[in-house]
């Protein structure tokens, strides 16, 4: 297939900060290979293969330890790609998996014993067909225990999806702080109203990840070195240092007319957590606990 996407940089720079001892990048994906692991028939988007092995020389060229691998909507339900990847990692990956509700209980303790730790609901209606609440809120409940759920949606459908999110019985983490509008600033109405979900429950995670998406040129901001993303985050991270977690989103799917520098998507770290205790807990601590809750220490 010729017209397969490039998304990622070939020659990411080498950050200026460097990550703590153990830190863990809690978002990124693989594609393929497709010779293995075929793409789902409803993929709304056709990668070039960007595997493990690219995946783990990026984790070691950025000063990383560990990955939190997120099946990505081209991979559709079946998780064998990222369970690929997780197990050629010795065990320094754990995934979120993404799953038909009606997976039995069986499949799922499977899908722990190969290292996923939680289901993503996805809501962008450009990446997946349906996203049917009442059959994901039954899978939430028949999760492994110590499992979580990973929500992914766009800031106009927060209010609607209130009440669904209140009725997960498990911890939530939700992807990229639900896409605010960065450009309106850390007191404008998308991280208002953000901040009013996280006050609602002690566990809601949240990863304040993505610059390059929240404050891209078509978004209307910026672009690298994506200031608007800093200001509006910052204080974000600063207020509920005990729920966030933090990832690169390489091979950052879709983003092939604005494609990242990992380099600088790291030396983002700092100016939304700029004390050591912020970035280990950013960095180290928060997904160990969500991700490595059997790992006493990291490193
Ligand atoms: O991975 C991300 O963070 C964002 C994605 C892709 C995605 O979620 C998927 O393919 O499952 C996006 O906004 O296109």
């Amino acid at each position: 297939m010729s017209d397969r996407i490039v998304s990622w940089h070939d020659a990411p720079s080498r950050p200026a900060f460097t990550p703590p001892a153990g830190a863990v990048d809690a978002h990124c994906h693989v594609f393929g290979p497709q010779a293995r692991f075929p793409f789902s028939p409803k993929a709304k988007y056709l990668p070039a293969d960007a595997g493990p092995e690219k995946l783990f020389a990026l984790r070691d060229h950025l000063g990383f330890s560990r990955n939190v691998i997120v099946q990505a909507s081209c991979h559709g339900t079946d998780n064998s790609a990222t369970l690929d990847a997780i197990a050629r990692s010795e065990g320094r990956a754990r995934g979120v998996a993404v799953v038909d509700p009606a997976i039995s209980e069986d499949h799922l303790h499977r899908l722990h014993d190969g290292g996923m730790r939680a289901v993503r609901f996805n809501f962008l209606k450009r990446l997946v067909d349906n996203a049917p609440k009442d059959r994901f809120l039954d899978v939430a409940k028949r999760l492994p225990a110590g499992w979580h759920v990973v929500i992914y949606f766009e800031a106009d459908i927060l209010d609607e999806l209130r009440a669904f999110i209140d009725a997960i019985p498990v911890p939530v983490v939700i992807d990229h702080m639900g896409r605010p509008d960065v450009t309106q600033g850390p007191d404008g109405p998308d991280m208002k109203a953000f901040r009013s979900l996280l006050d609602s429950r002690e566990d809601l995670w949240f990863k304040p990840t993505c610059p390059d998406r929240l404050d891209a040129k078509k978004e209307g901001g910026q672009g690298d070195p994506w200031d608007a993303f800093a200001k509006a985050v910052a204080p974000l991270v600063a207020d509920y240092p005990d729920r966030c977690i933090w990832g690169t989103d390489w091979p950052h799917p879709n983003m092939q007319d604005e494609v990242p520098d990992d380099g600088h998507i790291v030396d983002m770290i700092p100016r939304i957590a700029p004390t050591a205790e912020l970035q280990r807990k950013l960095l180290v601590d928060n997904p160990m606990k969500l991700y490595w809750d059997d790992v006493e220490t990291a490193g």
